[in-house]
């Protein structure tokens, strides 16, 4: 019986599961795909590195053209991370003919486009499930179970390491450094944190859900983002004290053909499901217009559940070989991108402000929200023990942002404004 036979970039964290799961569950996926998957060649960059998993040395290479010119490769994983040479190799792999599975957010948001082009050219099947979310199967979701949909809207938890952060700043009152350098020592974030917590990671896996749900090419220039350093343990307080949790949300949204993007600290009402996403968890909310809403939750991150992923692109992969239909199915963007304007994109929002302590205050602020045509929710005042101002947050109903930038570029000219410590968008 023939088999496919698949050559693996990348022996780390993800490349070591795949490894387990390809040759722990050989049975189950000879059943499913109707022959077997063979690993033929892994590249490493150090063969005499010590692994966790028993291997003949004879599979491992450091040479990229063992794998990439080897005509016996069917399937080419890329799990070896970083943009340029990930790139280069998947193109040649491409350009020989061999299909392509990735993991990697950072080159599939950044170079997707020219990747699946080249891909469709040479009927090649390119899948990057991993890439979102680590196990949870929202792509082929996207793809797939909503094919007779129209997305509205995709609201996500979709970077482990802040939401860990963010969880534990939440339920154990701790500050911002503190969890950080625990997550460090854990493993979960990166020894350079900085993709993590300055929003980016989540940003290109927004640009990769906004693609995919809205048919459209998002470019990583076309989502806002921001992080969570900045996230204090006030805020968080002051959140829960009107019933919401602070969570980095990526949020997509649709409306009248016209998109918009963004990563930001996001206070969520706490009776919202992704309010109670903790830990390492990612949870990707999806609003279809049929459907209605509906939510994917489960683990973001880690060797298992990330080679689940990688595992389950290959094996559909192999099917369309088995099945002679590889390179068919088009995942090319068909609508024109229109970017939704500052006027249109619309959202309730907090804002926590250190203001005098005197008469006449409220009043003012309150004016240059009138003024701006935004309308509040509610407006909480109280003296802060520890100096001579007081502290206001203020909830507003839906808001332009054009409209709200207008009303905190007035705030701040405003003498009884002496901070606008925090501006958070309201979900939920
Ligand atoms: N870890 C996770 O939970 C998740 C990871 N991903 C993505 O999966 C990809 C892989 O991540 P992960 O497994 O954590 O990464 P690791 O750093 O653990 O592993 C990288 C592997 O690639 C090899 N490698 C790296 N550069 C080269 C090179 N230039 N030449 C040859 N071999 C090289 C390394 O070799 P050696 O072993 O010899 O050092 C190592 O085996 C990334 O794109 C990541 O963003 C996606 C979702 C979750
Ligand atoms: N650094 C990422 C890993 C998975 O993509 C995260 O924390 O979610
Ligand atoms: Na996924």
């Amino acid at each position: 019986m023939k088999s496919i036979k698949v050559g693996l970039l990348g022996l780390g964290t993800v490349g070591t599961g795949v490894v387990r799961i390809v040759e722990g569950h050989q049975e189950d996926l000879q059943r499913k795909v109707g022959c077997p998957i063979e690993i033929e060649q892994i590249l490493v960059k150090d063969k005499r590195k010590q692994r966790s998993i028993p291997l003949p040395t004879a599979k491992l290479t450091e040479d990229p053209a063992d794998i990439i010119d080897n005509p016996d490769i069917d399937i080419v994983i890329e799990v070896m991370g970083g943009i340029a040479q990930a790139k280069e190799l998947m193109l040649q792999a491409i350009a020989r003919g061999k299909h392509v599975v990735t993991a990697n957010k950072d080159l599939m948001a950044q170079h997707g486009a020219e990747i699946l082009a080249q891909a469709a050219e040479k009927q090649c099947d390119v899948l990057y499930e991993a890439s979102v979310a680590g196990g949870i199967p929202i792509l082929r979701t996207l793809v797939n179970g909503f094919s007779s949909d129209r997305i509205t809207k995709i609201m996500g938890i979709v970077n482990g390491t802040t939401n860990y952060i963010l969880s534990k700043m939440s339920q154990e009152g701790a500050s911002y450094e503190e969890v950080l350098r625990e997550a460090q020592q854990l493993g979960y974030a990166e020894a350079d944190p900085t993709s993590d917590v300055e929003g980016m990671d989540a940003a290109y896996k927004m640009a990769i859900l906004g693609t995919l749900g809205f048919h459209t090419h998002v470019a990583m220039e076309d989502v806002s983002v921001k992080g969570i350093s900045q996230v204090s343990k006030e805020d968080i307080l002051y959140g829960q004290r009107l019933g919401y949790e602070i969570k980095l949300l990526g949020i997509a949204e649709r409306k009248n053909d016209a998109i918009s993007l963004s990563v930001q600290p996001t206070m969520v009402k706490q009776t919202h499901p992704l309010a109670s996403v903790n830990g390492v968890f990612n949870a990707v909310y999806v609003y279809g217009e049929a459907v209605g809403e509906t939510m994917f939750y489960g683990p973001g991150a880690g060797e298992m559940p990330t080679a689940t992923s990688v595992v389950s692109d290959l094996v559909a992969i192999a099917r369309n070989i088995m099945l002679g239909v590889s390179g068919k199915t088009s995942l090319a963007p068909y609508n024109e991108k229109k970017l939704m304007s500052d006027e249109q994109v619309v959202s309730k929002n907090f804002l926590l402000l250190h203001v005098a302590d005197r008469a006449g205050v409220l009043s003012q602020i309150t004016q240059v929200f009138a003024k701006h045509d935004v309308s509040l929710e509610s407006v909480l005042q109280q003296p802060n023990e520890h100096n001579p101002l007081a502290e206001i947050i203020i909830i507003t109903h839906d808001a332009s942002r054009a409209g709200m930038n207008r009303v905190l570029a007035e705030l701040e000219q405003l003498d009884v404004v002496q901070l606008i410590k925090s501006v958070y968008r309201v979900e939920g």
